[in-house]
């Protein structure tokens, strides 16, 4: 008996894509509370030191494709990061470095945190952006904005001073993360392989890496 099969209708819509970016940078700088912000809408009510990494994700629309912004916010504690750097870094599409403008030493270890990206061979095709974080507290700023403009210039990264806490900052903290989906989406065009049943469509193992921690929010 000869059995046939019709195929009808088209194909399933691509599933969304993932962009993992990092966000790194000292203890205290506010790297929870900005990914917070970013996915929350809100600044949280009590942060502690972050642990290994804590996953938060949004899902975006730019230019009609569902894409999803996956935050991973980082350790700033030494002690609490050192056995998850490898992770960190692996099939990383974007780096936000964050300082508190308030804390100089978290501005003078901003080459320590370039070189480790160093050491862990990413290209320079890997945006980068740098961000001065608790704009709020102005009046006890200690990283002057032209000072952190030139480190800035000298690494080709953009700079946004913002304040994850302040309610008027929202759309600053919203801008900051989206013009890194922008740019990436404009680097990284939807090639045909990226469409279910494709080749080489996970840029993040997810079961690997995202089953291995918990998600933040
Ligand atoms: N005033 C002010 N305080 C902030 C801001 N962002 C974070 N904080 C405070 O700074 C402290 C540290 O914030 P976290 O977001 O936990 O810092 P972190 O960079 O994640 O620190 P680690 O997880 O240890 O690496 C907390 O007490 C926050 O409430 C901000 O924009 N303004
Ligand atoms: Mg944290």
């Amino acid at each position: 008996m000869e059995t046939s099969v019709e195929l009808t209708g088209s194909l399933p819509p691509p599933r969304s894509r993932i962009f993992k970016i990092i966000v790194i940078g000292d203890s205290g700088v506010g790297k929870t509370c900005l990914t917070y912000r970013f996915c929350a809408g809100k600044f949280p009510d009590k942060t502690e030191a972050t642990i290994g990494v804590d996953f938060r994700e949004k899902a975006i629309e730019i230019d009609g494709e569902k894409i999803k912004v996956q935050l991973w916010d980082t350790a700033g504690q030494e002690r609490f990061r050192k056995s998850m750097v490898q992770h960190y870094y692996r099939n990383v599409h974007a780096i936000v470095f964050v300082y508190d403008i308030t804390n100089a030493a978290s501005f003078q270890s901003l080459p320590a945190w370039i070189e480790e990206c160093r050491q862990h061979s990413l290209g320079q095709d890997v945006p980068r952006i740098l961000v001065g974080n608790k704009c709020d507290l102005r009046g006890a700023a200690k990283v002057p904005t032209d000072v952190a403009q030139k480190f800035a210039d000298s690494h080709s990264m953009p700079l946004f001073e913002t304040s994850a806490k302040s309610p008027g900052d929202n759309d600053h903290v919203e801008a900051i993360f989206m013009t890194v989906a922008h740019k990436l989406k404009s680097q990284k065009p939807l090639v045909l392989s990226q469409i279910p049943g494709g080749r080489d469509v996970a840029p993040l193992k997810q079961t690997e890496e995202r089953g291995a921690f918990t998600c933040a929010c």
